[in-house]
């Protein structure tokens, strides 16, 4: 993932090298309390939040049929779809400089849904994902969360009813906390619950992604898989005495960049585990709505992720099941699926 300017709206001395957790508001006040009660500067929260088939408007490619009745029953079925979509890209355009990267990108995600961003290096998928998370603003196009049109960057008092999480490409865990105080960092700054009870949490978020006795332990003393482990806990745990329990999204930028085979599926297992539709460690039924995986490894694609978008030159130039992306026969699908030095993708 390219480096990026942090809005200087959420900049803080303890902004993580990456990875933290955004919720729908963006809180940016003096930092007080818990952990660092020396530190001086500000803590953020910050705001935020696709799916289709080849057609980069997030529906899957119908098939017209001219009768009303079938005309009918796509109706239904899109508003359907449509009342499912927590996040919606629309006409999304982004440049850097003169180096336009996103030249109209829409897409929706849905409450369920396991998404893949893929595409060639440098072709703004995470761009995408930092738009999404509120952390980027388009220069054109709107981004949607749950149908509400967010205004700027993070600070959208108004949206609520949709937590988004990120989950940067390295675990950005704080070398100067604990395991426990990395994973907890949210609660212990901004919730109301007890010490004792945010450290139970902790040790519960931690048991769900199968790490168990590192509570104590600094992010140096853990292995590659395992910081990205307690990333993924810190990127799930929540305020479970809040009542309003909000459905929650997460993206994650390459969570299995640099990690071995092995390494890799226990994360991809992991991603999948925490989704609604998986178990947990501790066989609990997972809590994320949805998801959004960037990543350019192929076990990703096939262990991780239902559906997937293609990003090329500013699009998204495909989308299809996951089953579809090495049987596809686009001449820039089959070309990044295979590897290939031939074809419409130029290095
Ligand atoms: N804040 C920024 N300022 C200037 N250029 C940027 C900024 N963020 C990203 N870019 C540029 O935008 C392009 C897209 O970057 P991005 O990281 O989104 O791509 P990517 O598809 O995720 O790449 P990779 O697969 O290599 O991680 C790159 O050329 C990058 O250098």
């Amino acid at each position: 993932m390219s480096a990026y300017a942090v809005p200087s709206a959420i900049k803080s001395p303890l902004w993580p090298s990456s990875g933290f957790r955004t919720s729908s508001r963006v809180f940016v006040r003096p930092y007080r309390k818990r952990l660092h009660s020396s530190v001086k500067g500000r803590e953020i929260i910050c705001a935020c939040s696709a799916p289709s088939r080849n057609r980069g408007d997030g529906f899957p490619a119908f098939i017209h049929d001219e009768s009303s009745v079938h005309e009918n029953v796509r109706m239904g079925k899109e508003m359907e779809f449509q009342s499912d979509v927590l996040i919606e890209c629309r006409n999304v355009h982004k440049s850097f400089g003169e180096k336009q990267i996103l030249r109209g990108v829409s897409f929706k995600i849905r409450h369920g849904e396991a998404v893949g961003i893929v595409g060639p290096s440098g072709t703004g998928k995470s761009t995408v994902l930092k738009i999404i998370a509120g952390l980027l603003a388009p220069d054109k196009g709107e981004v949607l969360i749950r149908g509400r049109r967010r205004q700027g960057l993070v600070s959208d008092e108004d949206i609520s009813g949709l937590r988004i999480g990120l989950v940067f490409q390295s675990a950005a865990l704080f070398d100067s906390l604990t395991v426990r105080e990395n994973v907890g960092f949210l609660l212990y700054e901004h919730s109301r619950m007890p010490e004792d009870q945010i450290a139970k949490l902790v040790t519960d978020t931690l048991a769900a992604v199968g790490l168990k006795g590192v509570e104590d332990r600094l992010p140096s003393e853990l292995s590659g898989g395992m910081k990205k482990r307690v990333a993924l806990a810190r990127s799930i745990i929540y305020d479970d005495t809040n009542n309003c329990v909000e459905p929650e999204v997460l993206l994650y930028d390459e969570p299995t960049a640099g990690l071995d085979p092995i390494a890799s599926t226990v994360v991809e297992d992991l991603i999948r585990s925490v989704h609604v539709k998986g178990r947990d460690a501790l066989g609990a039924p997972g809590k994320i709505a949805s998801y959004v995986v960037v990543t350019h490894q192929h076990s990703t694609i096939r262990r991780a992720v239902d559906r997937l978008l293609f990003l090329h030159e500013g699009k998204i130039v495909w989308e299809g099941g996951t089953d579809e992306f090495t049987t596809s026969t686009n001449p820039i699908v089959s070309q990044f699926a295979s590897g290939s030095l031939d074809g419409p993708i130029q290095y």
